[in-house]
């Protein structure tokens, strides 16, 4: 049975799904990065400094899967702006309820695509107001604006400022970007993103709570990248992805990988995709008349692959909550 389909019906996660995700009562240290514990205990510091925080999202898994409760305590304390990143990947029929977003805590809210500038410009002029309309926590005098960026691992902070720095300076990379999560691993120093108003913004390490608090938010979470796939497991994760396609009747994939029609299992599908997508392998294997090269399907490949193509866009436009 579908592992998934399994975990619908019994209304609860099967064995393997709570050894790797409920993580309640085992070592915290045992998932939670050092980078991360590290990076959660800068931040703390940093925000003491900072006139403004801006929390960067996956806009494909609102509401807010994974935020931080920590950083939720200083979300009070500090204008904030929320940046829902990545609107090229997410579903445009699925629209987040700004209403629920304000009872979030957050009434400023920009779309963006940073990969191709779409909607940037407007955080600069947004943060701009805030600031200026609250109360100014350091430097009363200086006209300097020190914001904070955080957010979950992966959803595009530093490519955030770094599209900001595009815009506003005409000045290329100042943050590395990739595609695994981690890529931040300290509070940087701040870099600048515009000159009137003089606006600094600090990149911070991507930050998940120790606990996760439900399966599915943990899948959600892996499927965008934030927690390292080798963590979860491809097969899995493969697993929750077709019964998330299906779900939301997302059936782009069934043209990609040459099925005849949508597929409720895994193993079919990862075939399709191991032929399609030319994920074999030769291994030797011996006969009574010696070593025989053979094909073999590689299906850990495959379900990287078909990881891969939903992350880029390939399989349609998806929000997962
Ligand atoms: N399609 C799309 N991809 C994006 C967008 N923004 C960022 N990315 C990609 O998402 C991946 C993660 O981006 P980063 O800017 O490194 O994310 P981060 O939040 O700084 O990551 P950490 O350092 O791990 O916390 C990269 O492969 C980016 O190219 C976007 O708006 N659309």
């Amino acid at each position: 049975m579908r592992v998934w389909a399994a975990l619908r019906a019994a209304g609860t996660a099967p064995g393997a799904f709570r050894e790797r995700f409920e993580f309640g009562g085992r070592d915290v240290a045992s998932w939670f990065p050092r980078h991360m514990a590290k990076g959660l205990r800068q931040m703390r510091l940093a925000l003491r400094r900072a006139d403004c925080l801006v929390e960067v999202h996956d806009r494909r898994h609102i509401p807010l899967s994974g935020r931080n409760p920590a950083l939720q305590e200083a979300l009070g304390i500090r204008p904030h702006v929320l940046v829902l990143n990545k609107v090229d990947l997410a579903d445009p029929r699925r629209q987040p309820v700004l209403e629920q977003l304000r009872q979030q805590g957050c009434s400023h809210v920009v779309f963006t695509d940073c990969q191709r500038d779409v909607n940037v410009k407007k955080v600069v002029p947004m943060v701009a107001r805030l600031v200026a309309d609250g109360p100014r926590y350091h430097r009363a005098e200086s006209s300097e604006h020190n914001i904070l960026v955080i957010g979950v691992p992966n959803v595009g902070k530093s490519s955030l400022i770094n599209s900001l720095r595009r815009l506003h300076l005409k000045k290329g990379k100042a943050t590395a970007v990739g595609g695994e999560p981690g890529i931040t691993k300290a509070v940087l120093s701040r870099i600048q993103v515009c000159e009137k108003p003089l606006m600094y913004l600090v990149d911070t390490p991507g930050v998940l709570p120790p606990r996760l608090g439900d399966v599915e938010t943990g899948m959600k979470l892996a499927l965008c990248g934030a927690i390292r796939d080798h963590l979860v497991g491809e097969d899995i994760m493969a697993d929750y992805l077709l019964y998330t396609l299906n779900k939301q009747q997302q059936f782009r994939y069934v043209q990609r990988y040459g099925l005849a029609q949508p597929c409720d299992h895994i193993e079919p599908l990862l075939k399709h995709v191991a032929l399609s997508q030319g994920r074999t392998q030769k291994v030797k294997v011996l006969t009574g008349t010696g070593n025989v090269n053979m094909m073999m399907l590689n299906y850990p490949a495959a379900a990287y692959e078909f990881l891969r193509d939903f992350r880029a866009g390939r399989l349609g436009r998806v929000t997962l909550d």
